[in-house]
């Protein structure tokens, strides 16, 4: 079974990788798995660095190639909050509190002006590869109350105008198909064969 190692200790995002790389027959492996016991600091200040920084982190400890996604929510009306610190926005890792507080933040601010967007980073690094990155986005618009219970994070607030449902209110095949991450990883797909060359 071919399988692939992400730098994730979020099991929201596993779940997504997994809709994304299973149909191919390949299996995802997580730092639950791998290195249960390590925490990677996320010190970047964009997307990107962390990615790295965090498939860079695992891969020279595991000896072998590792994709990280660093992800986050990009409210205009915000400023482009909470952005790279979309995880500890409110507490650290607590999607509820993080939902809550973005809300508060919009309260009274009408549909046409609450657009927003997710962004994914990938990156994947490993021994004898140079470490590349790729990028996704998913347009949106945050909505009033939660709507849904798949997904993870911010998604029972995130209105997908394309598909008329929230980002919970999707399947998670649905979601890989138009997701910032699905997006991002389509497109590490089409690096890989000149990646792996070498
Ligand atoms: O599809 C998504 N649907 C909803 N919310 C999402 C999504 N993608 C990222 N997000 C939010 C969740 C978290 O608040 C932050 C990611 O933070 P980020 O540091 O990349 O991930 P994390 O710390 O949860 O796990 P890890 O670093 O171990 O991969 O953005
Ligand atoms: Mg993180």
């Amino acid at each position: 079974m071919m399988q692939v190692v992400i730098a994730t200790k979020n099991k929201g995002k596993a779940k997504d990788f997994e809709a994304l790389f299973n149909p191919f027959g390949i299996d995802v492996v997580t730092m639950f798995d791998v290195a249960p016991d390590m925490e990677i600091e996320e010190t970047g200040t964009t997307f990107e660095e962390n990615a790295i920084l965090k498939a860079q982190t695992l891969a020279n400890e595991l000896n072998t190639l590792v994709i990280a996604d660093d992800s986050g929510l990009i409210v205009d009306a915000l400023g482009g909050e909470p952005g790279v610190y979309s995880a500890r926005y409110a507490g650290d890792h607590d999607d509820e509190a993080n939902i809550v507080k973005v809300l508060q933040k919009l309260e009274g601010v009408p549909t046409e002006e609450r657009t927003a967007r997710f962004m994914c980073a990938l990156a994947i690094a490993g021994p004898n590869v140079e470490t590349k990155t790729v990028f996704g986005t998913c347009e949106g618009v945050i909505v009033e109350e939660k709507r849904g219970t798949n997904g993870f994070g911010y998604d029972p607030i995130f209105f997908v105008p394309q598909l008329d449902r929230a980002m919970a209110e999707l399947t998670p095949s649905e979601k890989a198909a138009i997701s910032h991450r699905g997006n991002a990883i389509r497109k590490l797909s089409e690096l890989l064969p000149t990646l792996l060359q070498k």
